[in-house]
């Protein structure tokens, strides 16, 4: 049982209060002390001694009531706040002041394979270094890199209780693909519409442009372009200046989740459809995108069964919940997009054919980052804003250097990928620059396999022809040429006359 006691505040009140359990034998769990309250979680205290204990109570000069509680302040206040770590999908952790770990959320321990409590920061991460150093800048630092189990994370301190001493941080672990989607969430929430696709590369333009008049056309629409090449993006903005925009835009990636709950996501369930389950129905992302837009992404992986049955809806407009036995029409549209080459796949019998001419009444292309090299730059420069304000760092700039390397990038993971790059340059650089070194591109420059370089002048030359080749159709002069490159005008029209690249008009 647990009891709350109120009383007048007086010297030794506590103790009186407290020796008068002692005196009872009684089991004390736990004891808050909040004057003018104490709190007392007694789990063999009973009826019939909390009886006999409240009067004996009352004649301690200064108390004023005796009440049974549920549950201890702390005690709440605690519970309270394991149900907020366990919510939170980064994995987080508490310090104390000499970096050993006091709590860690479940996400954390799943990742470690083990609960760290007690752990130094230097056990957790096997890195003595890291936790000196922490300590030694009272958790004030910018993001680095950790590796934990293996995986390469970014880990974000923030000192507690700076003012009355330090307390100990609190500290946070982002894998480097959920930065981008972070970023990515704020973006989302700063620009709609088609101001939100930066680059004004010709191909972006051209498909901006194409993509404004199919925007508003209300029929179902099929997004292709290899992965991150911001085709959710597209289909937000589509849905942004259509006439549906004041409905909701409800995304479902038909890759991330296994058939049966990718079924009960879009088309809800009947209550009573899970055997055993006393659970009520739940409506799908169809019906709650009533008069709005389903963007149903990865279309290219959703099982031959949902294909039947979104096949059904896009031909009807109706559905049923799984296991309803009601016929549901809603006004709905599809957007759909995937890295697949769906008429391929239709070719060889992996998706429907009837399905593809359904999602596909009007379709856009989005061009791979590395086909609007003019983009690369101005949107580093942007990620690297984006990513400065978000880990409150000062903010910092390319340096020059860096500009060809990520030019001749072959950028398979396209602008997410180079979000993500320069989200982990700016959190690991250390001055007002980042340099090439902070770039983590190594492996994915459009480069010579090594067995097929002869020789190094050989190969530095044959990059330096693909990148002047490259730019030189948007920068179609010498004088923008070396302007884009931030060289002379001199040194570009010899390298241009050396390589044979002939003079634009
Ligand atoms: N033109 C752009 N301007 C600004 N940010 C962009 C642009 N294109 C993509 N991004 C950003 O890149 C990331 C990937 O974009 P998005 O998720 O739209 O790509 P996707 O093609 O749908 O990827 P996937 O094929 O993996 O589903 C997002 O964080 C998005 O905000």
């Amino acid at each position: 049982m647990r009891i709350h006691v109120t009383f007048i505040d007086r010297v030794g009140i506590t103790q009186e209060v407290l020796a008068l359990l002692g005196g009872r034998n009684l089991n004390l769990d736990a004891v808050e002390m909040v004057p003018p309250n104490v709190y007392i979680d007694a789990p063999t205290l009973g009826p019939e001694v909390l009886e006999e204990l409240r009067d004996a109570l009352f004649k301690v000069r200064g108390v004023r009531a005796v009440e049974v509680v549920d549950i201890l302040p702390g005690q709440r206040r605690s519970l309270q706040l394991y149900a907020l770590l366990a919510a939170m999908p980064d994995p987080l952790l508490a310090v104390d002041g000499n970096g050993r770990v006091l709590l860690a959320n479940p996400a954390l321990i799943e990742l470690a394979g083990r609960d760290p409590d007690g752990e130094t920061l230097g056990e957790l991460f096997a890195a003595p270094e890291l936790h000196d150093e922490l300590l030694a800048h009272g958790f004030r630092l910018p993001m680095r890199e950790v590796v934990l189990d293996g995986r390469t994370l970014l880990l974000d301190a923030m000192p507690i209780g700076e003012n009355a001493g330090l307390a100990g941080a609190l500290l946070s672990l982002y894998a480097p693909n959920r930065i981008g989607e972070r970023l990515a969430a704020l973006h989302h929430e700063q620009a709609e519409g088609f101001d939100a696709l930066l680059g004004d590369s010709p191909a972006l333009r051209t498909l901006k442009a194409r993509a404004q008049r199919v925007a508003v056309l209300d029929a179902p629409l099929l997004i292709q372009g290899e992965t991150g090449t911001g085709k959710e993006l597209v289909a937000r903005a589509c849905h942004a200046v259509s006439a549906r925009r004041n409905a909701p835009f409800l995304a479902l990636n038909c890759a991330a989740l296994p058939e049966n709950l990718a079924e009960s996501e879009l088309f809800g369930y009947a209550p009573g459809a899970f055997t055993g389950a006393q659970r009520g129905g739940k409506p799908g992302l169809l019906e709650l995108a009533h008069q709005g837009t389903v963007f149903l992404d990865e279309i290219g992986e959703m099982s031959p069964y949902l294909q039947a049955k979104l096949l059904r809806f896009l031909s009807d407009g109706s559905f049923r919940r799984i296991g309803g036995e009601r016929e549901i029409r809603v006004d709905v549209r599809i957007l759909s997009a995937t890295h697949r080459n769906l008429e391929q796949m239709v070719g060889e019998g992996r998706f429907r054919e009837d399905l593809f001419y359904r999602l596909n009444v009007l379709n856009l292309a989005v061009p791979p980052l590395r086909e609007r090299s003019e983009d690369i730059l101005p949107l580093a420069r942007h990620f690297l804003d984006q990513a400065c304000a978000q880990i409150r760092r000062p903010p910092c700039r390319l340096a020059p250097d860096t500009y060809p390397a990520l030019l001749a990038n072959r950028w398979p993971g396209n602008v997410r990928q180079l979000q993500n790059v320069i989200f982990r340059a700016a959190a690991i650089s250390e001055g007002n620059l980042v340099e090439i070194g902070d770039l983590d591109i190594a492996g994915t420059a459009v480069a010579p396999q090594a067995d097929e370089i002869g020789s190094l002048g050989a190969a530095v030359e044959n990059f330096e022809r693909g990148i002047l080749e490259r730019l030189y159709a948007s920068y179609p002069s010498s004088r923008l040429l070396a302007a884009r490159l931030q060289t002379s005008h001199t040194a570009i029209a010899k390298r241009l006359r050396k390589y044979g690249i002939p003079a634009r008009s």
